[in-house]
């Protein structure tokens, strides 16, 4: 029976209190050198961490559990309950508990959730961290911001449901907090995979969001930030400083800015098609992506900034020329391009470290990095500022190496200093006159100390003294049980140990004395010095976030400078005209990973206006359709992000929106047939088109029964060629009878992907060539996975009989009876499929037989047996 709440010890009364201000957070609460967990907590923590659980009798309940860990271990235990979906709320000892009376104070000092992490432990150098922010506007609008808290970044938008779902998509924030109302909402348009956390709809006020952030930024309006229509997205970006501050996060001085992202200002690519042209995530882990071929940038800034210029492709021509003519200018200046690459290399994550300042939690040896990085951003703005490239110079103009706070911190911290500031020994000497008076005092009393030994070990003898140190009586001499006996009488013995016993004299007293003195002001002089030069970089957080966002752009540059190099990408010519043309392409993901010995095979490919506006593309299966697709419109974007392609001539239009629709396979969502959500996703593109979108659709009405899917793509391709708009397009397809539509529309185009036959096995040539295909090559395909040779037999047999009779594709309710005539009239196999079940039943037992063999203990005689039981089984 638990005992009334009157009889919980102190302790666990506070406990209980501040658990009630936390509910839904594990509580880690700190006792003493401990973090210990208490009842549900303590549960999600054993399980969790894998650390004991115990009950404990606290004087209120007869068994609570009890969960607990080393302090130090903070770090570690956190990452996993936060990386396990759990929020976190940090509770510390507020004060001394050796000054305190009564029980200790105690208080949340943080609040730890998936979207607030600071911890680098938490944190992945080459990703974005961000927290969403979405409010839900009853006109079906969205007002949403972005905040990365570890680098300061903080981005404002709004638009429709769409354009939410694609900012969900391309950001992929850590969490995101909106209206608790709009929970079934959020979910049903947006999934269910994010962690989300909701909040009441006060804080959803547009009054109350400008006043939360114009009392952050300490301005008068937001205007200097160019957001200040967004009425939507400034709601939302006031419900994410809310949220920081309700979690313990009171320090955001080094979030100094609201960018704003239009969508005019970016090439369109709906979800479906970040999603399908596997970006930056592959359908499954560690799959190749367009990120993971691209990213060869030297600084975790420019790896974020890359992830975000991928997803966010630009439109202005005047912009991606800039890059582009950049890259070609780092391409030919080898030598500038690797002092730059070097130097960026050398700044460290400059961005993650100024983001710790306002915390404080930034430590020495970051604190030099820091100034070490200041350097290398000077030896950067001299480099940008001797070039004859104007984008390179104006990007130097715009750093600041700061060199007053730089050469502070190189004065004053020590070259070499010590990860932790709170045991002091970071501040250099020289700094302050006082220190080193200390410091002479602490020296020489340490060394006076040991001349002592050496004296009070020749006075009586004890050639094994020692003089040691403890927290519970300070300095003592140590004498092993052998010397007891010459211990002279004035010693005062203080402890008795196994085989020593400890004394102290007044003399080591009075100097005890000098020397913790002194050490104990060290620390502290240390403390408030370090302290005083923190406080002095607050002044310098918007410079260096400024710095480390331009370094994160010439590592982007140099990064494409130096894969055009590697990988043989050309500069493409991005024009305002509409032909889109490509000699020699190539996939940039898939050839970079092909089997050893095997070589891409590139292609030539026009897309244009005026003849050919729609390609139909067909071939075998595993031909390399959709690869060509794939690269079409990888190549479009990597232009636009200024990337040189993979290509030895491109003249890329310019793109505003590009559109890819994969056959029905693998977009499953939430209740809906694949094939009903390859129709939203073509309804979409078809209701969104430009006349500078580029669309790429492969297999579409592979989901339904061949005469729908026919029809449904059929008019999907007459849709795209009759609207005023004309979209340039790619249609991939197996459906030969859309080869037709050559004849039938003015600017349809056939293609196929050729092939050779020898014998009965296909040789993928992998060359686009003019013309369509006549067949598919289902069965080889099915051949080359491995299906069992009398399955294949039987497959063509069926395909032989159903091509027997030729169907007429104009008269399709006569061609689909003819079908079910041939179908009837189908012979029974000639195998019955049980037969194959038998035999791959004994091929498997052979297997499992031979594959637990171990040949080196195997006998002569033992082998000849296993290989009659092997011919047993056969018959
Ligand atoms: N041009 C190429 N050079 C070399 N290998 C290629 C080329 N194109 C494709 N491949 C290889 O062939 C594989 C199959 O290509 P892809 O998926 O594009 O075929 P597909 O014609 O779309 O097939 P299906 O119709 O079955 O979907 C790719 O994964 C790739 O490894």
């Amino acid at each position: 029976m638990a005992k009334s709440k009157t009889e919980e010890t102190p302790m666990m009364q506070q406990h209980r209190a501040i658990k009630q201000k936390y509910p839904d957070a594990v509580l880690l609460f700190r006792v003493g050198d401990f973090y210990e967990t208490f009842g549900q907590d303590a549960v999600i923590a054993s399980q969790v961490l894998g650390i004991t659980l115990t009950k404990r009798n606290n004087g209120a309940a007869s068994s609570l559990e009890l969960a607990g860990f080393p302090h130090h271990s903070i770090d570690t235990y956190l990452h996993k309950l936060v990386k396990a979906g759990y929020r976190v709320a940090v509770c510390d000892q507020l004060e001394d508990p050796k000054t305190a009376k009564g029980v200790v104070k105690r208080g949340v000092t943080e609040m730890v959730t998936p979207g607030t992490a600071l911890n680098d432990k938490l944190l992945e150098h080459h990703s974005n961290n961000f927290l969403a922010g979405i409010h839900f506007s009853d006109d079906d609008q969205y007002g949403l911001a972005f905040l990365d808290i570890s680098t300061g970044e903080f981005f404002i938008a709004e638009g429709d449901r769409e354009y939410a779902d694609k900012l969900l998509q391309s950001f992929k924030p850590a969490e995101v907090v909106f209206q608790r109302q709009r929970q079934k909402t959020f979910k049903e348009y947006f999934g269910g995979r994010m962690y989300t956390y909701t909040l009441d709809e006060w804080i959803f006020d547009a009054v109350y969001a400008e006043d939360t952030l114009l009392k952050h930024f300490q301005t008068h309006s937001l205007k200097g930030f160019g957001v200040e229509e967004m009425k939507k997205g400034l709601i939302a970006a006031g419900s994410i400083i809310h949220y920081l501050k309700d979690t313990e996060h009171p320090n955001l001085q080094h979030i100094t800015s609201l960018q704003r992202i239009d969508r005019d200002d970016f090439l369109w690519m709906d979800r479906f098609t970040i999603r399908n042209l596997e970006l930056v995530y592959g359908s499954s882990e560690g799959d190749h992506t367009l990120l993971s071929v691209l990213d060869n940038t030297v600084s975790p800034m420019g790896a974020r900034l890359l992830k975000r210029w991928i997803v966010f492709p630009l439109k202005d021509m005047a912009k991606i020329n800039e890059r582009l003519d950049l890259v070609e200018w780092l391409i030919k200046e080898t030598d500038t391009r690797n002092k730059l690459s070097q130097a960026v290399k050398l700044c460290g994550d400059i961005e993650r470290l100024v983001a710790k300042i306002p915390t404080k939690r930034i430590n020495p040896r970051e604190v030099l990095q820091l100034a070490r990085g200041l350097k290398q951003v000077d030896i950067i703005k001299q480099l940008c500022s001797g070039t004859d490239n104007e984008y390179l110079k104006r990007l130097g103009d715009a750093l600041n190496p700061c060199p007053y706070i730089a050469e502070k911190i190189f004065k004053e911290i020590i070259d070499n200093p010590p990860a932790l500031a709170s045991k002091g020994g970071m501040i250099n000497s020289g700094v302050e006159a006082g220190l080193d008076e200390l410091r002479a005092i602490s020296h020489s009393g340490k060394e006076y100390l040991t001349k002592l030994q050496q004296k009070e070990a020749e006075i009586t003898g004890i050639s094994s003294l020692k003089i040691g140190f403890n927290n519970v009586f300070g300095y003592y001499l140590e004498v092993t049980n052998s010397h007891k006996n010459k211990v002279p009488e004035s010693w005062m013995r203080k402890q008795t140990l196994a085989n020593a016993e400890r004394y102290i004299t007044p003399e080591l007293k009075e100097y005890e004395e000098k020397i913790t003195g002194a050490e104990e002001k060290i620390l502290a002089t240390e403390l408030r010095i370090y302290d005083a030069l923190l406080n002095e970089l607050f002044d310098y957080l918007s410079p260096v976030q400024t710095n480390g966002n331009i370094l994160a752009v010439i590592d982007c540059l140099s990064c494409f400078a130096q894969n055009a190099l590697y990988f043989q990408y050309k500069k493409p010519q991005l024009h305002d005209g509409m032909e889109w043309i490509v000699k020699e392409g190539r996939h940039p993901v898939i050839e970079r990973h092909l089997p050893v010995g095997e070589t891409y095979i590139h292609n030539d490919l026009e897309l244009n206006k005026s003849e050919q506006q729609i390609i139909i593309l067909t071939g075998p299966n595993m031909s390399g359709k959709s690869a060509l697709l794939r690269q079409t419109a990888l190549i479009t974007l990597m232009a636009h992000i200024g990337s040189f392609v993979p290509a030895t001539e491109a003249r890329i239009s310019l793109t505003d929106k590009i559109f890819t629709r994969v056959g029905a396979s693998d977009n499953l969502s939430g209740g809906e047939s694949t094939f009903m959500v390859e129709m939203n996703e073509t309804a979409s593109i078809i209701n969104n088109i430009t006349p500078r979108s580029l669309i790429l659709l492969d297999e579409i009405g592979r989901g339904t029964s061949t005469y729908d899917g026919i029809s449904i793509a059929w008019s999907i391709a007459e849709h795209l060629h009759n609207t005023p708009h004309q979209p340039k397009t790619l249609f991939a397809t197996h459906y030969h009878e859309l080869n037709e539509l050559e004849i039938k529309l003015e600017r349809v185009r056939n293609y196929h992907i050729t092939n050779k036959e020898i014998g009965n096995k296909i040789i993928f040539l992998r060359k686009l060539a003019p013309g369509g295909s006549t067949h598919s090559f289902g069965i080889h395909v099915a051949r080359m996975a491995g299906m069992p040779p009398s399955l294949i037999d039987r497959a063509n047999e069926i395909l032989k009989h159903l091509e027997s009779k030729h169907v007429d594709d104009d008269d399709q309710p006569a061609a689909q009876d003819q079908t079910k005539e041939k179908v009837k009239s189908l012979s029974a196999p000639k195998f019955q499929l049980s037969i194959f079940d038998a035999h791959s039943q004994t091929f498997g037992d052979i297997r499992s037989l031979l594959g637990a063999i171990d040949i080196n203990r195997l006998t002569p005689v033992e082998a000849l047996l296993k290989l009659q039981e092997i011919k047993d089984m056969l018959k």
